[in-house]
């Protein structure tokens, strides 16, 4: 397959990104201004664009034809970008709080501007350097419990959701979480990736039907439920954060599904960091993992409370289902994370950074074994306590 040209699309330079800038009027005519490509994704282009007298930037990221990571042979839809662009708009009405201001975006161009972060940390990059921020789970917990709330049939009515859930189908970009999270993983597939050492862990959890009966379940409820417009790809490489400041970047992957997967990737980023640090370490990130379904369950039910379109809302005992339905699909969609960051394609620095290989490979394998776990007693579990104690019993 060939990347097809688009009329008008053109991939930005250092030179037109700032002449870019310039037309919006984002900085004084005057100003010199530096520009530098910093990347580090798997999909796109970012330019960090600065005055440099004045310290003041913003940042315009592009979306390519293909997948950056793999290169042209790997065409991907340029209307990610738009995706992007609404979904933080939408986010940030919702939360405004814990989402970059979004200041231009352009559909041709495939091009979003937003409110330079670079005075903050990427969370992944803050904990693998040992880093505590008190705040982050908390933020991420109400970030959740408001853009979940507020996209779904209960803060928008039946119509409005399905009109937006019309507005964000994102299939292909669906597709690649199919895959590489929900299918590959699970099977010897080609875009599988680990080390030898693994190969009997791995060859274990392909004969094992149990856990592909219950990925199969998960990738089915992925798929078919619309419950509200979710991130699609909340792990801790798309949060910012200081000690003080939460913010959510990178909602490419945008649409409508079950709000369990936004929940149970961040769960799964951070149980990554409890399988990497030295015992005396974790107990900071089994907090994290507390505080942020926690926050989100007592959030998620004062939204609830105030104001639900839903006829049923008041009907006793509902609430609680749906609360406990999440809970048990993030279990499993953080089982599945977990799996498909240690074997399948793109991996996590959390595991892949340790030095030593006996080490490194016993954390995959506990990131292996604490997935399958997750994957298949999700359903026995019924308390963040239950959950944290699971992943205890894997380290
Ligand atoms: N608003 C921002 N402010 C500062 N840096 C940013 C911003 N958005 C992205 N970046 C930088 O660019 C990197 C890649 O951005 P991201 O949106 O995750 O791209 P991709 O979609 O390719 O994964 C981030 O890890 C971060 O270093
Ligand atoms: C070839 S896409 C693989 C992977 O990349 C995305 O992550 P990011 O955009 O944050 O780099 C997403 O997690 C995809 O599954």
């Amino acid at each position: 397959m060939s990347v097809n040209t688009i009329q008008g699309y053109e991939p930005l330079t250092s030179e037109t990104a700032i002449a870019l800038a310039r037309r919006l009027g984002l900085f004084e005519k005057s100003s010199l201004l530096d520009c530098q490509e910093i990347g580090d994704g798997n999909l796109n282009y970012v330019f960090h664009i600065t005055d440099v007298h004045r310290k003041k930037g913003i940042i315009i990221k592009q979306a390519l034809p293909y997948a950056k990571v793999v290169g042209e042979s790997w065409p991907l839809t340029l209307k990610r970008a738009v995706i992007e662009a609404n979904a933080l708009q939408i986010f940030g009405s919702f939360a405004p709080d814990f989402v970059p201001k979004v200041y231009y975006s352009d559909e041709r161009l495939a091009v979003t501007v937003m409110e330079d972060l670079s005075h903050l940390t990427i969370a992944r990059t803050g904990l693998i350097g040992g880093k505590n921020y008190p705040l982050l789970s908390k933020h991420v917990g109400e970030y959740l419990a408001k853009t979940l709330y507020h996209t779904s049939d209960y803060g928008l009515g039946h119509g409005k959701k399905k009109e937006w859930a019309k507005n964000f189908t994102n299939p292909e970009l669906c597709k690649i979480t199919e895959d590489l999270v929900f299918t590959d993983p699970f099977f010897d597939s080609q875009t599988n990736d680990f080390e030898e050492d693994l190969t009997e862990t791995v060859r274990e959890l392909w004969n094992d039907g149990a856990v592909q009966l219950e990925a199969a379940k998960l990738k089915k409820s992925f798929i078919t439920e619309q419950e509200a417009l979710l991130h699609g790809d909340l792990h801790t490489g798309s949060i910012f954060a200081s000690r003080t400041v939460t913010k959510v970047i990178d909602p490419e992957f945008a649409f409508y599904g079950p709000i369990g997967f936004d929940i149970g990737q961040y769960i799964a980023n951070l149980a990554f960091q409890a399988i990497a640090r030295d015992p005396e370490n974790r107990e900071v990130i089994y907090t994290h993992i507390q505080q942020v379904w926690e926050t989100f369950q007592e959030q998620y039910t004062i939204l609830w409370m105030e104001d639900n379109k839903d006829t049923f809302a008041g009907t006793d005992g509902y609430l609680d289902f749906v609360l406990k339905k999440s809970f048990q699909d993030a279990l499993g969609f953080a089982g599945c994370e977990l799996i498909r960051r240690s074997i399948g394609l793109s991996h996590v620095k959390d595991l892949d950074g340790i030095e030593d290989n006996g080490r490194r490979i016993t954390a995959k394998k506990n990131a292996i074994e604490l997935g399958k776990k997750l994957i298949k007693e999700r359903i026995l579990l019924t308390t963040i306590e239950d959950a944290i104690q699971l992943v205890k019993s894997r380290l």
